[in-house]
This record gives structure tokens, C-alpha cells and sequence, in this order.
């Protein structure tokens, strides 16, 4: 992969001295707009090298977070250390990938590319291959503006890991992606973290945090869970299904007293006491049935149900 000479701060120094120290350290991070408080005191340590996997519900704050990851925005209280400073006063560790933020719309695809070119000390001729795997080297020549979203995306991607920095922060990098360019994306993704590059996605999409090596759960305006996925689908309690009609009795039996929409039916959590009262025979008319969980399960049970969500 062509590359330019490493600059003094995001070259071989930079990541020999970065390997001993996390990359992301948040301690009590709160951010608020006016009278409405986002983040209430979010504690995330994120190592150097790792692939981490931001997941919560709309409206959380996970692109509050980022901001504040890539410096863009000030915490309201807190602290905030990217490879051990401030990022509010440094441009040159993160490559920021956000909603429809990179690209300005008049300009075609090249135009972009080379406005960040000029821009940025640390863009790379990368973006030749990324345009390449990402299938828009043909589209360079349209304005934005009548690009596609997914291409639209795609080309905010492929600018924003030109940027050689140490550390990646991706909003919602697949959005608007069809299934083979999610897996592209996800090989350039691997691809960074080869050579070292700390990297964290937020989604709402299980293939994307498939590929993670942890995921970090926000629940009002905290991190409410973080682990390996395997790690944190065994601590997820048993998970019961039935058919929508036997709703409020799952309720009764059910962590919180919630049941979440299932595979056509309702699915619950079963508290410990309630193991007992169930039907756990599996058979056809049983009532209830033992499944596995799935990411949407994991979801429902760290975001909203979890002890350290307080409920
Ligand atoms: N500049 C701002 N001024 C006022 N409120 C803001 C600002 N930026 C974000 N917010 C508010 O912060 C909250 C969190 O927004 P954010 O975009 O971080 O959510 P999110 O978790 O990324 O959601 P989604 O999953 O839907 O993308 C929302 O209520 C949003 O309206």
C-alpha cells in the first residue's frame, strides 16, 4: 500500500510510544445542549490496536460521543484522552468519519478527495485503493450531489481512511451499504487493524459488531456494558419465547416485567426465581420455549434491562 512519509506525530514514534498507554481514555464524561444532558458520565477505556463497537439506542449520544472523541466538541465535564491528550488540541490523531459531514456537494467525487489532499498532512494515495474496493473509481468525475446515499458514504469513507492517524472513529460506517460493500468495508476495517491503527464503529447492525473484538453498550448517557461478544452473550440470562397471547404471562415471569417483539411471537428474560414456574420442556404446546439469544436480545438485555442500567 503506497504511503507518504510518516509526519512526526502519527509515524513509527507515535505507535511505539502509544503501545503502552489505552488509546482512548474517558473518565465521568458528561455532555450537555442547555438544559438537556446527553452524557452523563461515561467511563471508556479503549486499548491500543482494538476494534470497538459502539452500540445503543437512537438518541443516546453515540455521535456525541465520537464528537468529543475527535475533539470536535467540548465535554461539558469530565476528561477525555486520545494517545494521552487533550484531542481538542490536536488535529492529527483521529480520522473522523461522521453523518454526511466530509463531503461538500457541489464538488465532484475528485474534487473532494483532492480538497482533503491539500487539507489534511497526513492524507495518503490510499484513497486509489479504497475507491477501487469500494466500487466509486468510476463515479470520481459526478458532482456529490447526485450521488447516491451509499455512494455518498462510500466516498466519506474512502476519505476518511486516506488520513493515516493512529486512531478511526466510524459513524455508522455501512450505513446506506448493500451487503457485499459492508464486507468490504469491513476487510478495509481489518486492513487498519493490521497495521495497528486503533479502530471504533458505531452501528446498529450485528455484522458490523460481529467483527469487533468488544462492544461497548450506552444506556442513558453511560456506558452500561462492555466485553467481548461472546463474553457478554453468557452473561445474558436465559431468554424465553411465546406466542403474542401469552404476553402478560411472560410478563409475570419476565427480568423488569418487559417482553420485548420476538420472532413472531414475545420474547422475556427469565429472572431466577421465575425458572422454577416455567415449562421448560421445549415440546410443541409448551407455553414457553428456551431460545438462544441473538444480538437483539443482547441489545434489549444491555440497554435496558442490565443491573448496571440500574433497573
Ligand atoms: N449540537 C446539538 N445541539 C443540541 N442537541 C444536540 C446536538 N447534538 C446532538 N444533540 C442531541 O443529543 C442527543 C444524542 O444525539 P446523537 O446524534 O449523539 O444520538 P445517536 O446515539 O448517535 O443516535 P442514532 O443512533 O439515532 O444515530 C439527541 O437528543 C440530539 O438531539
Amino acid at each position: 500500500m503506497s504511503r507518504q512519509e510518516p509526519t512526526e506525530r502519527s509515524g513509527d514514534d507515535e505507535r511505539n510510544q502509544s503501545r503502552d498507554r489505552p488509546c482512548i481514555r474517558v473518565s465521568s464524561l458528561e455532555k450537555s445542549f442547555g438544559d438537556e444532558g446527553v452524557l452523563k458520565g461515561i467511563d471508556l477505556t479503549v486499548e491500543t490496536g482494538e476494534l470497538l463497537a459502539v452500540m445503543g439506542p437512537n438518541g443516546v449520544g453515540k455521535s456525541v460521543l465520537f464528537s468529543c472523541l475527535a475533539g470536535s466538541d467540548h465535554p461539558s465535564a469530565g476528561t477525555v484522552e486520545v494517545l494521552g491528550a487533550d484531542p481538542t488540541t490536536r488535529s492529527d490523531t483521529t480520522g473522523f468519519l461522521l453523518q454526511d459531514a466530509l463531503c461538500v456537494d457541489r464538488l465532484t467525487g475528485r474534487e473532494n478527495l483532492r480538497f482533503y489532499e491539500q487539507l489534511h498532512p497526513n492524507f495518503t494515495d490510499d484513497w486509489r485503493e479504497y475507491v477501487e474496493a469500494l466500487d466509486i473509481a468510476d463515479d470520481l468525475d459526478k458532482r456529490v450531489e447526485n450521488y447516491s446515499g451509499g455512494m455518498k458514504r462510500k466516498l466519506e469513507l474512502a476519505i476518511a481512511l486516506s488520513i493515516d492517524v493512529p486512531l478511526y472513529l466510524l459513524d455508522e460506517p455501512t450505513a446506506a451499504l448493500d451487503l457485499t460493500m459492508i464486507q468490504a468495508v469491513h476487510g478495509l476495517i481489518r486492513e487498519k487493524q493490521a497495521e495497528g491503527k486503533t479502530v471504533v464503529v458505531s452501528s446498529h447492525r450485528p455484522m458490523d459488531v460481529e467483527i469487533a473484538d468488544r462492544i461497548a453498550f450506552v444506556a442513558d448517557g453511560r456506558v452500561v456494558a462492555t466485553g467481548p461478544p461472546d463474553e457478554l452473550f453468557e452473561a445474558v440470562p436465559t431468554v424465553v419465547e411465546t406466542r403474542l397471547s401469552n404476553a402478560e404471562a411472560l410478563a409475570e415471569i419476565a427480568r423488569g416485567g418487559e417482553v420485548f417483539q420476538g420472532n413472531g411471537g414475545v420474547r422475556g428474560f427469565l429472572s431466577a426465581d421465575s425458572v422454577e414456574a416455567v415449562d421448560l420442556e421445549g415440546t410443541a404446546d409448551a407455553e414457553f420455549e428456551i431460545v438462544s439469544p441473538g444480538y437483539t436480545d443482547l441489545f434489549n438485555y444491555y440497554t435496558r434491562l442490565s443491573p448496571t442500567n440500574g433497573r
